[in-house]
């Protein structure tokens, strides 16, 4: 009886010591989130691991026990670690791109086309502007397929300098007269800061992409944009840098943005990259921009286009994005992965099958 009444005691003390803990752990907390706070207008990291092992070293110092020098480290880092996440959540939620500053999902207006929210919309095209002829065959099939957006390089960033490079201005203008007599939209990558604005003059939306995801110059220029902006992942970028990138063009004032998941960089040879399914539903759960799938370079093959499209519209993507070709064998670049314009035609059958209609109906632009 008598030791029952002890323990009692006991632990009502140690109950009482819990709730001094939590209050001390609480004040600790939201003092860290004022030193994130100013560190982050400071332009400061907010790891320091200066400053942790200086105050590991000054309460070890001063240890009374029974706890053990290295137990006391290791339970403090475990509180700096915590207080270190705090200030990183505190910092993400703060994004103007995060979908907890803007619930509802962004939806981007390209003239009277609209892109997210209830729409799915398919970007098609030629992987890059060869010809006036090449781009009018792919866009009347585009057209009459019921579509919006004409995609096709003409700023071409290929690996081997000896490869096409793109025909630059002049393709940018067939690609807005081609367009022009079908009435779409045209995407096209830019990738020099100083194009950007005379882009304006020829296409609807500006594209960057991959490999210059993380070309903070451009982006910043593309922020400064009037068009809307379709940023591709880079090929090694995590989430987190993919939405860091888009957080550069919004915060410069161009809110207009669309996400385009590509595939990554794995070990796989089978694809030309390993499409991150999963990037899907993570961007569009941080974040209120509309997400596509580049279905093209996430394979790098024609004959799983249709089951990747298909994953992607059931994880939650906004639209799809694939490169088609009145000849994919002789295209200047990326002739295995293209597909010709009767392979389109039976892509988009099976598309509307599975629940992308025509542009008469509005849930398709
Ligand atoms: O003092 C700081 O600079 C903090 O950001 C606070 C704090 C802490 O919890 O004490 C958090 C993370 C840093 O790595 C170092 C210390």
């Amino acid at each position: 009886m008598k030791m029952g009444h002890e323990l009692d005691r006991l632990r009502q003390q140690m109950d009482e010591v819990n709730m001094k803990i939590l209050e001390l752990l609480s004040r600790r907390a939201e003092l860290a989130q004022m030193i994130g706070e100013v560190k982050k207008k400071q332009g400061i990291n907010r790891f320091d691991p200066i400053r942790e092992r200086s105050m590991l070293e000054r309460v070890t110092a001063v240890n009374p026990g029974p706890f053990d020098d290295d137990t006391i480290r290791h339970l403090f880092k475990q509180i700096f670690k915590a207080s270190l996440d705090l200030q990183q959540k505190d910092h993400k939620k703060a994004l103007l791109v995060s979908r907890k500053q803007h619930p509802e999902d962004t939806v981007v207006q390209v003239g009277e086309v609209a892109v997210g929210g209830k729409s799915k919309t398919v970007v098609a095209g030629p992987c890059s502007v060869e010809s006036e002829e090449q781009v009018r065959q792919v866009a009347r099939a585009v057209r009459d397929q019921g579509l919006s957006f004409l995609r096709g390089g003409a700023f071409k960033p290929r690996t081997s300098p000896y490869d096409f490079q793109g025909l630059r201005e002049e393709g940018l203008r067939i690609l807005r007269k081609v367009a022009d007599e079908f009435q779409l939209k045209v995407v096209s990558e830019i990738v020099n800061p100083v194009d950007i604005e005379r882009a304006e003059d020829y296409i609807d939306v500006i594209q960057i992409g991959a490999r210059n995801m993380q070309n903070f110059e451009l982006l910043k220029a593309a922020g400064a944009s009037r068009l809307p902006i379709f940023l591709k992942r880079g090929m090694s970028a995590t989430v987190e840098e993919f939405l860091f990138a888009a957080e550069y063009i919004v915060s410069k004032g161009n809110s207009q943005v669309m996400l385009c998941e590509r595939g990554i960089r794995t070990y796989e040879k089978w694809t030309r990259n390993t499409l991150d399914i999963s990037a899907v539903p993570l961007l569009k759960q941080e974040s209120h921009l509309p997400v596509f799938v580049d279905i093209t370079h996430s394979t790098g093959r024609r004959d799983i286009q249709l089951p990747v499209a298909r994953a992607a519209l059931a994880a939650g993507a906004d639209g799809i994005m694939l490169e088609v070709h009145p000849d994919p064998a002789v295209a200047l670049s990326d002739a295995n992965q293209q597909i010709d314009i009767p392979q389109f035609e039976a892509f988009m059958e099976e598309m509307r099958k599975n629940g992308v209609h025509p542009a008469a109906d509005p849930v398709i632009v």
